[in-house]
């Protein structure tokens, strides 16, 4: 789980002090003296900044356009040092009337964002909190229009239809779908002796310490659906208390199978019909080697979702209403759950106890970045009629050693697991964020 959604790039560009080396091959004299005093001027900014040296900060601002984005050795902006001050005047003027980026990260990994909030200024953290939701919000109306020009010009299709050329760059198992659905998974256990699946850059797919989070998603979902009560009963009583119509009948709907941990909770309230949404081989496979394929009222659709979508567009998979839905995919990016969002009306049944559900990790590595993240999605599923309740879960209780390598690389080495890649920076993000979401009738 950790590499997907939260891993994503969120596609912000961010220009980086390596721009100037580029810029400093130029061997003309001049260039490179308006280069230095470009970035000593840029330097300078964030001293006055720091100083809260009101009059300096805007000369350099407004009468010398400084670039604001440039880092100093720690990796810092000026934003960063506005917002360790905590001068909300000093972070308006830099988000409006510069260049500043407001999710360019320092050495650590820290946005401006979460600087201030780890110094508790809480005005200069709204201020970039909202920042950051008004360029996400626009990002995707961007890019969802820039998918349906590409949608209807053939041209733009065909670029698409290319195969990579042999320059293009490497592509990655925890960021490209398409990278990880061809690449081969090895299930095996963590030097606790926790389950985890693995990609074959060693990229924890799931882990079984992720149990908490995926039982605590199935109570809240039964909790809210009424469906409590079918906990631990027998499934052959409760199907002839449904053909009674003593009992309504339970739909489930999950997409990611992995190590089937969110499955085999939905499995112990017995499920009249239970469809998983998996298409990698593996998993199928360690799926099959399970029993899952046996299981009563478990079906498999092997394709991805998108797949699925189509086959539902084209007849081939009929449209039922599901009484809950959990999506929990990998290496894929926000704008693929969006893209789910905008299914939920068509496929979530219309009685009002249906839930849905999605494994939110999407930007928690930084505390900025997931709160940007829950408001945008809850907005994004609120466009669309949804209303989201968020509980909230401490990943860290209970369970040690969870950041410690998840396993072996394929060729014996370290790999580069949780210790060294932690998607989830509780000290930074703090809790677990569980969405339910229903339509608003
Ligand atoms: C993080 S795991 C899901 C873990 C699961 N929630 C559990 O409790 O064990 C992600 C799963 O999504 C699957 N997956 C990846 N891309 C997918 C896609 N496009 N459509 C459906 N499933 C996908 C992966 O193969 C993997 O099995």
């Amino acid at each position: 789980m950790p590499a997907r959604l939260a891993q994503q790039p969120i596609h912000v560009s961010v220009p980086t002090s390596n721009s100037f080396d580029a810029l400093a091959g130029d061997k003309d004299t001049a260039a490179q003296d308006d280069l230095d005093e470009r970035v000593a001027l840029a330097l300078r900014l964030i001293d006055a900044v720091l100083d809260e040296d009101d009059r300096l900060v805007r000369m350099l601002v407004l009468e010398e356009k400084v670039d604001a984005w440039v880092q100093d050795q720690q990796g810092w902006t000026a934003l960063h040092a506005a917002a360790y001050t905590g001068n909300v005047e000093h972070i308006k003027l830099l988000l409006r009337k510069s260049n500043a980026v407001w999710a360019m990260p320092d050495n650590l990994g820290c946005t401006a964002g979460d600087i201030a909030f780890s110094m508790n200024h809480d005005r200069a953290y709204e201020e970039l909190l909202a920042e950051g939701i008004r360029a996400e919000m626009l990002r995707s109306v961007l890019e969802s229009a820039a998918s349906s020009s590409d949608a209807e010009d053939p041209s733009a299709m065909a670029v698409d239809a290319e195969p990579s050329t042999s320059d293009a760059p490497k592509l990655s198992t925890a960021s490209d779908n398409a990278t990880f659905l061809s690449s081969r998974l090895i299930f095996t256990a963590d030097s606790r002796g926790q389950a985890v699946a693995l990609d074959a850059e060693g990229n924890g797919v799931m882990m079984n310490w992720e149990e908490g989070i995926m039982r605590r998603t199935v109570e809240a979902l039964a909790r809210e659906g009424g469906w409590e009560g079918r906990k631990g009963r027998r499934r052959e009583e409760l199907v002839s208390e449904e053909e009674r119509g003593e009992r309504e009948g339970l739909k489930v709907l999950n997409v990611g199978f992995g190590l089937g941990i969110i499955d085999t909770h939905l499995q112990s309230y017995a499920p009249t019909t239970h469809l998983i949404i998996e298409p990698h081989p593996d998993v199928l496979s360690f799926a099959r080697q399970n029993g899952w394929f046996d299981k009563p009222g478990v079906r498999f659709y092997e394709g991805t979702w998108k797949q699925w979508m189509g086959d539902l567009e084209s007849g081939t998979e009929e449209y039922e209403g599901w009484d809950a839905v959990y999506f929990d995919t990998y290496s894929e990016n926000y704008a693929d759950l969006h893209r789910f969002f905008e299914l939920l009306p068509d496929i979530l049944s219309t009685s009002p106890s249906a839930r849905f559900s999605f494994f939110h990790g999407l930007g928690a590595t930084s505390r900025l970045l997931y709160d940007i993240y829950t408001s945008v999605s809850e907005m994004h599923l609120r466009e669309i009629g949804l209303k989201t309740e968020w509980e909230e879960v401490d990943v860290a209780q209970g369970v040690e050693g969870r950041w410690e390598s998840t396993g072996e690389a394929g060729e014996g080495e370290r790999t580069k697991g949780e210790g060294e890649k932690k998607y989830w920076r509780e000290e930074m993000v703090g809790r677990y964020r569980l969405p339910v979401c229903r339509l608003e009738m």
